[in-house]
């Protein structure tokens, strides 16, 4: 899967990539009222405009993504020097206050992201297979602390089991977060004219009485 993803930025086949921050980020992350400071592990983070809108809003951010294309042409954005050095596997560069690992994600260990104190994924659940989504949210559990709050967009299709983005069911996406993370749906768009639809997520990472 990860050959595939690779050649999909060696090729230029990015059309998930948005020119703008996603709209829902703006919209619902000041309610999450995460604290100013908190770093936010953004999981296979591609080169989203998101963290930019993150670190603008006061928050260091830790981004993972295995294809070295993405997180280059992240960097070439901005004109902030950029910071590298390698740790346990990954290869990492610092631009600001954003910190981006070029490395398998299921291979982040918890130490590492021990400062970490919210999250935000959109399009990355969707974009692993049904047999690895399980695995994704089992990890994403374990690397964020209790009370951690995040933001996670999800969608449905009508093509099937093809995919990515695979379609993810709202049932099936509470099936894979509730035993570790509250729930809250914010919002489902009105399909598109392909049967898109986008859900909208707020989770708290649950302790060990809640
Ligand atoms: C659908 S894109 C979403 C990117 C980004 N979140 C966005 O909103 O534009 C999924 C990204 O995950 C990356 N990816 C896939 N599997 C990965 C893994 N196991 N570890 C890290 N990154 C991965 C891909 O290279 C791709 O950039």
């Amino acid at each position: 899967m990860i050959d595939l993803w690779r050649a999909r930025w060696q090729e230029g086949r990015v059309g998930f990539h948005l020119s703008q921050p996603h709209p829902a980020l703006e919209r619902y992350w000041p309610s999450l009222a995460v604290p100013d400071r908190a770093k936010v592990l953004v999981p296979l983070c591609g080169k989203t405009l998101d963290m930019r809108w993150l670190a603008q809003a006061g928050h260091p951010v830790l981004g993972i993504e295995v294809a070295p294309e993405a997180i280059e042409q992240f960097l070439a954005e901005a004109t902030t020097p950029v910071s590298r050095y390698q740790q346990a596997g990954f290869n990492i560069s610092r631009q600001g206050s954003i910190e981006l690992w070029c490395g398998d994600f299921f291979h982040l260990h918890i130490q590492q992201a021990a400062e970490v104190g919210a999250f935000y994924d959109r399009a990355a659940l969707i974009a692993l297979p049904e047999a690895t989504r399980q695995r994704y949210a089992f990890h994403l559990a374990q690397l964020v602390p209790p009370g951690a709050k995040g933001l996670l967009v999800s969608l449905t299709h009508e093509g099937g089991e093809s995919g990515p983005p695979y379609s993810v069911a709202n049932q099936e996406v509470e099936t894979l977060l509730s035993p570790n993370f509250r729930l809250t749906l914010l919002e489902e768009s009105e399909p598109d004219d392909r049967g898109l639809c986008e859900k909208i997520w707020r989770l708290v990472r649950r302790g060990p009485l809640n």
